[in-house]
């Protein structure tokens, strides 16, 4: 098990010596031919790469997309269907082509590669995500490569990352990874999509709450999703957690495990937060909404209060006890939590002081405890979340 109190961060592009584990993510992008199916030879340049990393004793988690983009030839598609069971479909048929190649791509090298899919609520529900991160652990700790990817196929429009760069930011936070790799069809972050003449290369944001204006465009190819933006948010989730992120185009992998003179470097924020706040705070799914009075926000904000029902206003949205909430107040998300009622129950104990709640609930407790919530100090923006 890896010792978790030393800090094998990198302290820059490059300096990976210390290196002890590694989420690197492709892009369908990456992984295709022009001619829309897989690159064989990429995979098997990244797998080399990551086979030498595994060598020297660094866990590596890849988080590879391609699946919708594999199954597209042999369904006759020549792009990506816009029809929601037409992907889903192209996944069913593309992903256990894509483990296929990871498979064969690993096996010269000795080394087993997992499958693991994941949907957006694997990782925002608590009880799911300690499990996820368990079997990630135990994978890594047995020597095997953990393929991930989002299970499409399962997963429906509304509750889907739908690109990959947010679950690799998770899946990075999840296993307390030293550095997350975006690799992409684009050489780095530049100011404004590069196929505008006049954008320059971005080698470095060592603050990404203060990124230069940069104007982000949608994906550049056939297959991608996102484009730069999901890669930023990519990023804030990361350096927001203390991982440091390294932007490069997916065939400089190499330079980014050895000189680091490529792509561009998100340098992470210097408080490590404890993961499972960082889980709350960039929870994709809010399950539900709870508004809250003045007072209330003051006792949190000043006291580190926990959350009483006796501060609450309203409550809206179906949830379950244990899932992620947004908290509101005059009309703005001021911070997230976990909430220890289901929606029914916290409808029923709005306004109610702890002694009044007996006959609602079996254990009077306050909706949000103080150590499972976490206030925005401005705005929305999670960069500027601070643990209540
Ligand atoms: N400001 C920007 N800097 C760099 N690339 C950008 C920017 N805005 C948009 N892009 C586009 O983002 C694309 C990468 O995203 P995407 O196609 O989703 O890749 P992937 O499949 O690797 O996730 C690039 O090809 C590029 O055209
Ligand atoms: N899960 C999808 C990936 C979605 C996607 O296109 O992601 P990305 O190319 O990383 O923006 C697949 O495997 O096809």
């Amino acid at each position: 098990m890896v010792n978790e109190a030393a800090d094998t961060r990198p302290s820059g592009p490059g300096d990976l010596a210390g290196l002890r584990r590694l989420v690197i993510k492709l892009g369908s992008s990456s992984l295709t031919r022009d001619d829309g199916g897989l690159d064989l030879n990429r995979l098997d340049i990244v797998a080399a790469e990551v086979a030498r990393l595994a060598s020297r004793g660094v866990e590596v988690v890849i988080v590879s997309s391609g699946a919708i983009a594999a199954g597209l030839a042999p369904l006759g598609l020549s792009e990506r269907p816009r029809v929601i069971a037409q992907a889903q479909a192209a996944a069913a048929l593309g992903q256990g082509l894509l483990l296929a190649h990871w498979r064969s791509a690993f096996q010269s090298h000795y080394r087993h590669v997992a499958q693991v899919l994941l949907t957006v609520s694997d990782v925002t529900r608590r009880s799911s995500y300690l499990n996820v991160r368990q079997a990630l652990h135990e994978l890594l700790e047995a020597g095997i490569i953990p393929i991930v990817n989002e299970n499409d196929t399962v997963a429906t429009d509304e509750i889907r990352f739908g690109d990959n760069d947010r679950l690799a930011a998770m899946v990075a936070q999840a296993v307390h990874a030293d550095l997350l790799v975006l690799l992409t069809d684009v050489d780095a972050l530049y100011t404004a999509p590069p196929s505008n003449p006049s954008a320059s290369r971005i080698t470095r944001v060592d603050d990404i709450a203060a990124l230069p204006q940069v104007e982000i465009g949608g994906a550049g190819s056939r297959v991608g999703t996102g484009g730069m933006e999901t890669k930023l948010a990519a990023a804030r989730i990361a350096v927001a957690c203390g991982i440091p992120v390294h932007l490069a185009a997916a065939d400089e992998l190499h330079r980014v495990l050895t000189s680091g003179t490529c792509g561009t470097w998100f340098t992470p924020s210097p408080v490590r937060r404890p993961s499972r706040l960082a889980w709350v705070a960039h929870a994709a799914g809010v399950a539900g909404r709870v508004t809250i009075d003045r007072g209330a926000l003051r006792a949190l904000r000043r006291h580190g209060s926990s959350l009483l029902a006796a501060g609450v206003t309203a409550i809206d949205g179906a949830f379950r006890a244990g899932e992620v909430v947004g908290l509101w107040c005059d009309g703005a998300e001021v911070g997230r939590g976990i909430v220890a009622f289901d929606s029914e129950v916290a409808s029923s104990i709005v306004g109610l002081r702890m002694s009044q709640m007996s006959s609602h609930v079996d254990t009077p407790r306050p909706l949000v405890h103080r150590d499972d919530l976490v206030l925005f100090r401005d705005g929305r923006d999670p960069d500027t979340t601070v643990g209540a």
